[in-house]
Parts: C-alpha cells; structure tokens; sequence
C-alpha cells in the first residue's frame, strides 16, 4: 500500500485486479506504518465486531453522504462494496487509494490526491443500507427498517432525504473526510451515485466523558448525558442488534439521520432564562437544574416539566435511550437574511421504534424547543457489523 506521507516504487508491487469507472484499482504496495494525526491520534482501526464510527471517539468533521443505486443489481453491488471496503481500509489507515494519486501518467491516478501528506485524522467510514436498498436488490427487508413516522413540525426536504445507501465519514480534518467521500463517490460511479451530502463541523456529542463535552450553535453543552462509547454493556443494550434481528445485523445498528436547522436569528435574542428553562440545563457549567456541576445525575422533579432534557431523560420514557452524535452546519444563507444553520443530528440505536422514535414523539409533541427549530431533512438505514480481515461491507446480506 501507499502511505499519504511516502511514495514507494520498486519492490513490494503486488498485482492486484479490478477496474471501477475506468481507474485501474489493485496495485497494492508494501504498507508503512501507519501515521499518526498532528495531534497525537493513532488511526481508528476499520476492521473489528462493530463499524468504526458509532462508539469509537467522535471527531471533529462530518461529511455524510446519501447514495441511491443506479444500476441495482446484486453482481454490480457486491463488486462496489468490495471496492469501496478496499479503498476505506486504506484510507482510514492513511493510505491512498488503490495505486496511488501518482501513478501511471496515461491514466486517470486512483486516488484524487487532496490527502496527500495528510495523516490518517481518526478517519473512520461507517456504512448504511436503507429500506430502498434491500427492496431493490430483492434482498429481505429487516422488520425494524420501515420509514419514520410523520412527527408534528416536520417539514422534509426530500432532496435532503433517504437514500439506498450512506456513508458516514468522520475525521480531525474536514479535507480527510471529503476526500474520503470523493473517492466512494468515483468509486460508485456507474453502480451508485450521490443522492445528497452534509457536511459538519464542531461536533455535539462526545463518546468519552473524559474530554470536554462540545457546544451547538446555541451555545449549549451537547452530549452530557450520552452513552459512554466505552460502556460496552450500555451499548449492547441500546446500541447494538442483537439475536433478535437477521443473523447478518448482530453486532449493527439502526441509524437516524436528521438535518435540524435552527431559527439562530430568533434563538440570540432569547433571554439567558428561557434558553437555559428550554433544556433544564445551565448554559456556562452545564449542570442540570438543581445540581451544581454538568455531570451531577439529573433529579427530574427539579427540571421544568415540558424542558428538553426532561423530555429526552431516560427517566421519562421508560429507560429509552440512543447513542447520539451530532455536528453543527452553516450552509450560507436562506436569501430572507438569514443563515441555513442547525445541528445534522445522528442517532444509533438497536431498534428505532425503542430508540429515536418515542423520543422524538415526546420532543416532538411539547418541547419548546421546537420554536427554535424545525427537521428538515430525514433518513433511517441499518448499519451492518463490523468488517473481519478479508471481508467486505455488508458481506452477510449476500451469502
Ligand atoms: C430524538 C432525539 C433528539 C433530538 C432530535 C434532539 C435534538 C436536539 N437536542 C439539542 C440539544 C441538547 N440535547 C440534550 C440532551 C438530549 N437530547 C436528546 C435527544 C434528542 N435531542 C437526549 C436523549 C438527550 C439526553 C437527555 C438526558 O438523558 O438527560 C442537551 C443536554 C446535554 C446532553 O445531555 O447532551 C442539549 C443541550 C438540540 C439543540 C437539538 C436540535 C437542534
Ligand atoms: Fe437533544
């Protein structure tokens, strides 16, 4: 393989096969090791019992691509999830694509180049398959993969919605993460195409208490009371599918996308008294009403009765909970003077219907929070396990 810092050429060539939208794709050169980020980072492994992505540290930089097939047939789907499984190996390990953004002159390089030099920025790439995807190859559909039910106040854009596949690429580096997507993208070409993409910044959700919980645009800490990626009995319980769903989904998850564009005109001439009323929440320390310090337990009577964080708290849902992640989006303006900012909010859980739904119908339904926001965009897809050595994306669906 080709690091991104260091080309090699001569011994090591392996011969490899395969040709996807005209780019020769295979030559495999000696790895280096991998390198770690300017930060001190070592590189998120792809391979493992769950998709990279979900549990591991959440990076700073989202960008997420929807995908519709566009040649659905099994043999072309397969060959593009063996190709794409090849090219995300290497790229979360910070090495380029197939031969290389500098190989053969005549010929279009495999790789796009814009990483090179870059270290690998705890890429990680998590793959979905939506309902669209198995009704289309004739695949059985999971009983837990049916569209989302209409919540009060949504107001979708299908354009910004569903799609037969995404892919979720997570990075320190934002140019890490589109080059990522770049490459599936040229990768897809002729089997799959962009539906639609999001990119985001500042992440909203943390995965590892230890490190200073993020804000969102409005100013709040977002991902106090998130589940630990590192509490395995937690995530086994709300996170991961289990015995209960098809053999090839244990150890995957449920994932709900929803691009939430906030009123932030409207919100920034809020008083301090309702903003912090809305979630319950202080909005420098970050404590719960009631409490001293973020992390104090939250003691539900003591929040007000209709606040965000009331709502979504297990507490009053019957022990429901999801895994969050979420980055915040700036994308210009609406051309009535305001900005198209919000949080792309992403929810994994083992079964929607005891995950993101009842929340999201509680929210829904008298969050006041709701003046200050509206759903606009919406997908669901299942995420399959974790990859083995030698496998590739979604492997178990095929066999
Ligand atoms: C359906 C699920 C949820 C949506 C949609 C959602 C939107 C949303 N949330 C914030 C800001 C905050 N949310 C916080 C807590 C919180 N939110 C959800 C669920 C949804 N939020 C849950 C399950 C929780 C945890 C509740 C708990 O267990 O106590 C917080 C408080 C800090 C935290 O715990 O993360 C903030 C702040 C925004 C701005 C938003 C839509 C734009
Ligand atoms: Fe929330």
């Amino acid at each position: 393989m080709v690091t991104r810092r260091k080309l090699l050429t001569g011994a090591g060539l392996v011969a490899g096969a395969g040709v996807a939208g005209g780019a020769v794709y295979g030559v495999v050169r000696q790895a280096d090791p991998a390198p770690a980020s300017a930060a001190g980072h070592a590189p998120i492994p792809f391979h493992g019992a769950h998709q990279a992505g979900i549990a591991t540290p959440v990076q700073d930089r989202l960008h997420f691509a929807a995908f519709d097939l566009t040649n659905p047939t099994r043999g072309r789907v397969v060959a593009l999830l063996r190709l794409w499984t090849a090219a995300a190996e290497r790229m979360t390990a910070g090495m380029q694509v197939g031969g290389g953004a500098l190989g053969a002159p005549l010929a279009p390089p495999d790789d796009t180049g814009e990483a090179l030099g870059l270290p690998a920025s705890r890429l990680t790439l998590t793959i979905g398959f939506g309902a669209s995807f198995f009704d289309r190859l004739g695949l059985e559909r999971p009983a837990a993969l049916k569209a989302l039910p209409h919540f009060p106040g949504d107001k979708l854009d299908p354009a910004r919605s569903d799609g037969d596949l995404c892919v979720q690429a997570c990075a320190d580096d934002p140019q890490v993460a589109v080059h990522a997507v770049r490459n599936l993208v040229r990768l897809g070409f002729g089997t799959a195409g962009v539906r639609w993409s999001q990119l985001g910044f500042g992440k909203t959700s943390s995965t590892t208490p230890e490190e200073q919980t993020p804000r969102n645009l409005m100013g709040f800490k977002d991902g106090t009371n998130n589940i630990p990626g590192a509490d395995a009995k937690l995530l086994d319980q709300h996170v991961w599918i289990g015995s209960e769903g098809p053999k090839a989904l244990a150890g995957g998850t449920y994932l709900v996308a929803r691009r939430i564009r906030m009123h932030i005109e409207t919100w920034d001439r809020t008083s301090l008294k309702e903003q912090e009323d809305i979630f319950g929440r202080t909005k420098g320390e970050g404590a719960a009403y009631g409490r001293t310090r973020e992390h104090d337990p939250v003691d539900l009577a003591r929040l007000p009765a209709d606040s965000h964080v009331r709502l979504a708290n297990p507490g009053s849902l019957g022990g429901v909970r999801i895994l969050r992640r979420g980055y915040s989006f700036t994308d210009g303006s609406d051309g009535l003077g305001r900005l198209d900012a919000g949080l792309f909010f992403l929810a994994y859980q083992r079964d929607p219907e005891t995950g993101f739904i009842p929340i999201q119908r509680a929210l829904a339904k008298t969050d006041p929070l709701n003046e200050y926001i509206q759903h606009v965009g919406s997908g669901l897809w299942v995420c399959p396990p974790g990859v083995a050595q030698g496998g590739f994306w979604g492997q178990g669906l095929f066999s």
